[in-house]
């Protein structure tokens, strides 16, 4: 309800402060301020769009369907081939009792947590627990099963790994919160990356942090391509000619040289999660 201040104009109600202290980091990625409840009797109304260099997709246009190979687990692919991309960035919603199903052949995956936990188990039969902010990344071909009990969601990009030379990967797995912050020479977010920098691996995955107020200092052009999920926070995204209000659970499809730009807004930090391809060249 609209206060109102003393010198007679009306204002809208400030930010709600709500518990947040009181629940699990990026509890707001399936639970969206905007969320697809609060849209459900205004008929045809999205956020989301798609564009021949972008698409913002948000969490009322996400449709579930069983992801083949695996149990008892619901997936909605955000990012495809179709889009342009050369990866898959997906949300697979694993349910009681759930696992994974392997990726075709010569295909890489990245899981990050998002909600609940999962255990891994690869071929040295060696099992981890991944709870939130926790991630794994599986080389091609490389034999593992991703097991839930209770519930898990999970942000996962697959794509066909390309060899350079003799490089190879190895499983990685950590959390967002063990990995050093880097340099970000002339911008201010703060930059964490979750796989090895090094010559083997063809991408990579940022974590960036802004203050509100913070914003990227380049606006960007480049031949990489990006699917990224806001984790926590909200803000403004330039995509393009376009400029979205984007809040934590939105995805983003930026295609080769889409210029791009963000604001981070409100009371929070915003944090986003970024596929970047690296280290091979764009011929
Ligand atoms: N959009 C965006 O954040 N891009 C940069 O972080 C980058 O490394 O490309
Ligand atoms: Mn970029």
């Amino acid at each position: 309800k609209a206060s109102k201040s003393d010198d007679g104009f009306c204002s809208a109600p400030s930010i709600i402060q709500s518990d947040e202290k009181t629940k699990p980091i990026y509890w707001k990625v399936t639970n969206p301020t905007l969320s697809p409840s609060h849209l459900q009797d205004l008929p045809g109304y999205t956020r989301s769009v798609y564009k021949r260099d972008h698409a913002l997709i948000t969490p009322e246009s996400h449709v579930y369907s069983p992801l083949p190979d695996w149990t008892n687990t619901l997936g909605a692919y955000l990012i495809t081939p179709a889009m342009g991309s050369h990866f898959v960035m997906y949300f697979a919603k694993m349910k009681e009792m759930s696992s994974s199903g392997l990726p075709p052949k010569d295909i890489e995956r990245l899981v990050f947590v998002v909600e609940g936990a999962v255990t891994l188990t690869n071929t040295s039969s060696s099992s981890t627990k991944l709870t939130v902010d926790s991630y794994a990344y599986l080389p091609p071909n490389f034999h593992h099963s991703l097991d839930c009990a209770e519930s898990a969601t999970l942000v996962v990009f697959e794509r066909r790994y390309q060899h350079l030379g003799s490089h190879t990967t190895e499983l990685t797995v950590g959390s967002t919160d063990k990995q050093p912050l880097l340099e970000t020479p002339g911008e201010v977010f703060e930059l964490r990356k979750l796989l090895p920098v090094s010559l083997a691996y063809d991408f990579n995955i940022h974590i960036m942090d802004f203050q509100p107020g913070e914003f990227l200092n380049v606006k960007e052009v480049h031949y990489n391509q990006h699917g990224l999920l806001l984790l926590e926070g909200q803000g403004i995204y330039r995509l393009g000619d376009n400029w979205y209000p984007v809040q934590s659970g939105d995805v983003i499809w930026m295609a080769p040289f889409v210029p791009q730009w963000y604001a981070a807004l409100g009371k929070t930090r915003s944090r986003y999660l970024l596929y970047k391809d690296v280290n091979r060249n764009p011929l």
